[in-house]
């Protein structure tokens, strides 16, 4: 049996004018947390928005800790320097900080800028530090990497550098309402047969039509964002998903 089934709509398909009001509306729908997805134009051809704005999201949320649990603000870091902004993100109230593998080493971190803000880290000194702020840890994954290099982060013996979670990405990171990677799935099963407890997090494509493939994988944190944000009855599609989720938990 997987870890609870967590949804998690991405708050980039909500109505940027009304964000506030989107995001509370979204979690009395039932979601579990709220996918926010920073981006910077750097590591991903698009921008977001950054903490000040979690920061206001956050107040528009009735009591988010207490009622849905730690993560609720689940912070995908789509940044090329990931270890900058994670005090600013604990001080807007991010729950959780998931920042790409691939950040830590790309060429963007390789500026002169980079060098002096400290962003060339150690993907496991990175975890440690995010924990070291108070924050739940969370890896992404781009389609082109592999699982292997997460081996020792999560067989770490240390529990500091051990994420809370990882996350597949089943689109390029960069834009909503992309097409599902079913490709990406078996790097799901892989993950899920080795750490039965591990919070397996899938992001891309997901709705009515794919949820079934990415849970019966192994996936237990789904985020949709266009499936749900665009739906006649988003909460009928949070229902779905989690169903979906919880059937294919039982089995595994
Ligand atoms: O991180 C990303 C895109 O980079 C995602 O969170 C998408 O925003 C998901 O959108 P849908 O594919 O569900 O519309």
């Amino acid at each position: 049996m997987a870890p609870k089934a967590i949804i998690a709509p991405s708050i980039l398909s909500a109505d940027f004018a009304q964000l506030g009001a989107d995001c509370a509306r979204t979690m009395d729908q039932g979601a579990d947390w709220l996918h926010v997805d920073i981006m910077d134009g750097h590591f991903v051809p698009n921008i977001t928005f950054g903490a000040p704005v979690v920061a206001k999201i956050r107040k528009h949320v009735d009591r988010p800790a207490e009622k849905h649990g730690r993560g609720t603000f689940d912070c995908h870091m789509m940044i090329a320097e990931p270890k900058k902004w994670v005090r600013e993100f604990q001080k807007a109230g991010c729950d959780l900080y998931c920042f790409h593998y691939e950040a830590a080493f790309s060429s963007a971190a390789e500026s002169p800028e980079a060098k002096t803000t400290d962003a060339r880290t150690n993907p496991k000194d990175l975890v440690r530090y995010i924990h070291d702020c108070g924050l739940l840890a969370g890896v992404a994954l781009k389609p082109m990497t592999g699982v292997d290099v997460l081996t020792e982060l999560l067989e770490s013996p240390d529990p500091k550098e051990r994420p809370d979670m990882i996350l597949i990405m089943t689109v390029e990171p960069g834009f909503g309402g992309q097409k599902f990677m079913a490709s990406e799935l078996p790097k799901v099963q892989a993950l899920r047969k080795k750490y039965p407890d591990l919070n397996i997090e899938v992001d891309g494509g997901l709705g009515p039509g794919t949820i079934d493939q990415a849970a019966d994988a192994g996936a237990n944190v789904i985020v949709a964002g266009s499936a749900v944000f665009g739906a006649q009855d988003p909460a009928e599609v949070i229902s779905l998903l989690r169903s979906s989720v919880e059937k294919a938990s039982a089995q595994l």
